[in-house]
């Protein structure tokens, strides 16, 4: 609700209120601009009378004289019959220029306050005031809520993109906003009679005066008695006529003056309520208040930004928000997805289970977690994918969740998963998927495994999760969905090494570079980079789709983007499309493809001990890292090929790793040499040490094909036990990572 209230009157007001935005920004400056060319003499420096008697001694013809808020002084003046108008300096009565306001901030005004159409005009501006004081509060609540609490809000902005533009400007802008759109409302509601409007002091013309000869104006006593300062307005009274009075405005009442005897006549001091008003219109022009109307344009330069922003977010919810049908209903289903989710991006991976789950026979009923029923009677499978939000909170489809489990009866042998979407930035991960697994494990039900945590949407983790499930309902869950499909770039194939042909192993080092092309408007706009290119680091994904089949496949990085060249080390498989077309290409060929990131599976930073594992062309990464280990923290690497003078790949490169200290231990293993071994040999010749790296917090790192990662594993659990541990705990710690394919 809160969100439709922000969304929808940004989107309809978005094109008006960056009209409004960009005069009020123009009209900001004009009180700064006044006051730097104004003289503003000192609280007691001179009176009304004063500055009366050293006008008139310049203008003898003086009519009135005005004083605005920024404090410039105008007289009005009649010089042979022609009326004039001068700006003055207060302190000597000299004229400094003719007034002449300006015709382009008139026009200016009149667009701000009407888009040049009158009272209909007005009216849109009240209107458009009114949707922006909804936008600031509704905005504030939501803000409060992405930062997990009021407390909170100060605090530094987790995330990325365009919201978290959006969010960072609105936090910056939101008190001069909603400043301007309170005092704007107010002054439309006063306008259009929604509310009552002060009256201003208007004193009645004195019925008697004394007629007397007139006195110099200096020496008037009610003019004397007011500092220059407050000077409103000083209408002069009409030349020869006795009878007629000085007329007297300042900024606290009004009322007239005896020309002849300075007595103040019919004083009529500024109620409250006019007071209130006047003050409600200065915090909104910023009038004699320079620094508030600066702060007030400051934040008025924000709103085409948060509404380009806006329109941006709002549209990736729009994009993302196709939801499913609930499918089977809650007495028949025998599997039951529930969805928490607050920026509809989970809402994607469950309909992709929940049309695997069906392909696969089940009758599947799908559901926000807010809707979670009393009971399901048939369901033997409950399934939980939610985002986190806020600080580790319960994201909105989810908030009721907790409350209605109370009451949530399980069905004997009802099992159940969690799969988080969060964040790695974010310091609590996947926190509340983390909660309602214990939450429901504390209910009785059972669990498949523990909770897996899906970081920024990742599809190959959403894949692998999908295999695991799917291995355990003994069905084939081929989970494919990715919610953003990385936009592909160019990229031209540099060098090519290749390896083991002799040992029917044929592996080839690729190296390609972008091809720049121009950038479109859009990608300027978005501040895309001229390729298409993301940053990347070792062990990200290269995806790339063979000609005439859409679907890519991924490959591990071997390189940085920092390395300015994208490599990757890729086995020839037998009848493999998109190998034997990697294989195929020479250099100086083109290919498109995309990055994708992974961060699940990076070295953890500092001196933590890496131990890096592979097999075959797994090593790609597993020399990205080498290569970028500058600081030299200690990193084994424990690879396996096929016969070192055929497919020891990367072989000169790790030599001068070794050299330079990048690389602390090399041992390989050779399956079709003389010594015929793989690398879980060398890893239990090598147990004792490993056993001692693993004691002082080592991170263990696995690349390769799934029969030599589950080899490892277990050979892993067997060095593990005698320190009563295994990989399970390892990897829950995040220190046994694996890539494999
Ligand atoms: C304001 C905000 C706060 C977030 N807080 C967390 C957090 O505390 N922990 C976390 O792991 N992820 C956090 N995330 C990341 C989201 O959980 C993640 O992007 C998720 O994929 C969003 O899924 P949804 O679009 O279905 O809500 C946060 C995201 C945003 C925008």
């Amino acid at each position: 609700m809160l969100r439709k209230l922000h969304g929808w009157p940004g989107l309809v007001a978005a094109l008006l209120l960056l009209v409004l935005a960009t005069t009020g920004v123009i009209l900001s400056v004009v009180p700064a601009i006044e006051r730097a060319g104004a003289t503003i003499p000192a609280t007691g420096q001179i009176s009304v009378a004063d500055l009366a008697e050293r006008v008139v001694a310049h203008y003898p013809g003086t009519e009135q004289i005005e004083r605005s808020l920024s404090g410039e002084v105008v007289v009005y003046y009649s010089r042979d019959r022609q009326p004039g108008a001068d700006l003055v300096n207060p302190l000597t009565g000299e004229g400094i220029a003719p007034y002449q306001p300006s015709a382009f901030l008139r026009w200016v005004k009149n667009l701000h306050r009407s888009f040049l159409l009158d009272d209909a005009g007005r009216m849109l501006a009240g209107g458009l005031a009114v949707m922006m004081l909804l936008l600031c509060l509704s905005g504030m609540f939501l803000l409060a809520r992405r930062m997990g609490g009021w407390k909170a809000i100060l605090k530094p902005i987790a995330g990325s993109g365009s919201s978290r533009i959006h969010a960072e400007l609105a936090r910056f802008a939101v008190i001069g906003l909603l400043l301007s759109a309170l005092t704007g409302s107010y002054m439309s509601a006063v306008r259009f009679g929604l509310l009552p409007e002060a009256a201003a002091a208007e004193p009645s013309f004195p019925a008697e005066v004394s007629g007397g000869t007139p006195a110099p104006v200096s020496s008037l006593l009610a003019l004397k008695n007011v500092d220059a300062n407050e000077l409103r307005e000083l209408v002069f009274p009409y030349p020869n006529d006795p009878s007629d009075v000085y007329s007297l405005s300042t900024t606290q009442g009004s009322g007239f003056v005896d020309q002849a005897t300075g007595e103040l006549l019919q004083y009529q001091p500024r109620s409250t309520g006019n007071q209130f008003q006047h003050w409600m219109i200065r915090l909104h022009t910023g009038e004699g208040l320079w620094w508030l109307g600066l702060i007030l344009g400051m934040a008025a330069l924000t709103v085409p930004a948060l509404s380009f922003t806006g329109i941006q977010v709002w549209w990736q919810r729009r994009s993302t928000s196709v939801r499913l049908g609930e499918g089977a209903s809650i007495e028949v289903a025998d599997v039951v997805i529930l969805v928490g989710s607050e920026g509809n991006t989970t809402w994607g991976f469950a309909r992709d289970l929940q049309n695997k789950l069906n392909q696969a026979g089940k009758k599947v009923h799908c559901a926000p977690m807010n809707d979670l029923a009393k009971r399901y009677p048939q369901a033997s499978v409950l399934f939980v994918l939610t985002s986190t939000y806020g600080d580790g909170d319960a994201p909105s489809s989810a908030s009721q969740f907790m409350t209605r489990l109370e009451h949530f009866q399980a069905n004997d042998g009802l099992e159940f998963v969690v799969l988080g979407f969060g964040d790695q930035q974010f310091p609590k991960f996947c926190q509340y998927a983390l909660d309602v697994d214990a939450a429901l494990s504390s209910k009785g039900l059972q669990q498949v495994n523990l909770v897996t945590r899906i970081d920024r949407g990742s599809a190959i983790q959403f894949r692998e999760w999908g295999e695991a499930i799917g291995e355990h309902m003994g069905i084939s869950l081929a989970l494919t969905h990715n919610p953003a499909p990385a936009a592909t770039a160019e990229f031209e194939l540099v060098e090519r090494v290749d390896y083991g042909v002799a040992v029917n192993a044929p592996t080839s080092i690729l190296r390609f570079r972008p091809v720049q092309d121009r950038r479109n408007l859009w990608q300027v706009l978005s501040f895309r980079s001229r390729s298409n290119l993301p940053s990347f680091e070792a062990g990200d994904l290269f995806g790339v789709a063979p000609p005439g089949d859409n679907t890519a496949r991924l490959y591990s990085l071997a390189s940085s983007a920092s390395d300015g060249q994208l490599e990757i080390c890729v086995r020839k498989q037998t009848n493999g499309l998109c190998s034997g077309y990697l294989h195929s290409l020479e250099p100086g060929d083109r290919i498109s493809g995309f990055i994708q990131q992974n961060p699940g599976f990076r070295p953890a930073g500092g001196a933590t001990p890496i131990i890096l594992i592979g097999a075959g062309a797994g090593i790609g990464p597993l020399a990205g890292f080498i290569r970028k280990n500058t600081d030299r923290n200690p990193m084994y690497l424990y690879w396996g090929g096929r016969n070192p003078q055929s497919d020891f790949l990367y072989q000169p490169e790790l030599g001068c790793y070794l050299d330079d200290h990048r690389l602390t231990g090399l041992n390989t293993a050779f399956s079709r040499s003389a010594e015929k071994a793989y690398v879980q040999d060398a890893i239990i010749a090598d147990e004792s040490a490993l056993r001692q790296l693993i004691e002082k917090g080592a991170q263990v790192l696995v690349c390769g094909g799934r029969d030599m990662a589950s080899g490892v594993s277990q050979v892993f659990d067997s060095i593990l036990k005698p320190l009563h541990m295994d990989v399970d705990e390892l990897r829950a710690e995040g220190r046994y990572l694996e890539d494999v394919y």
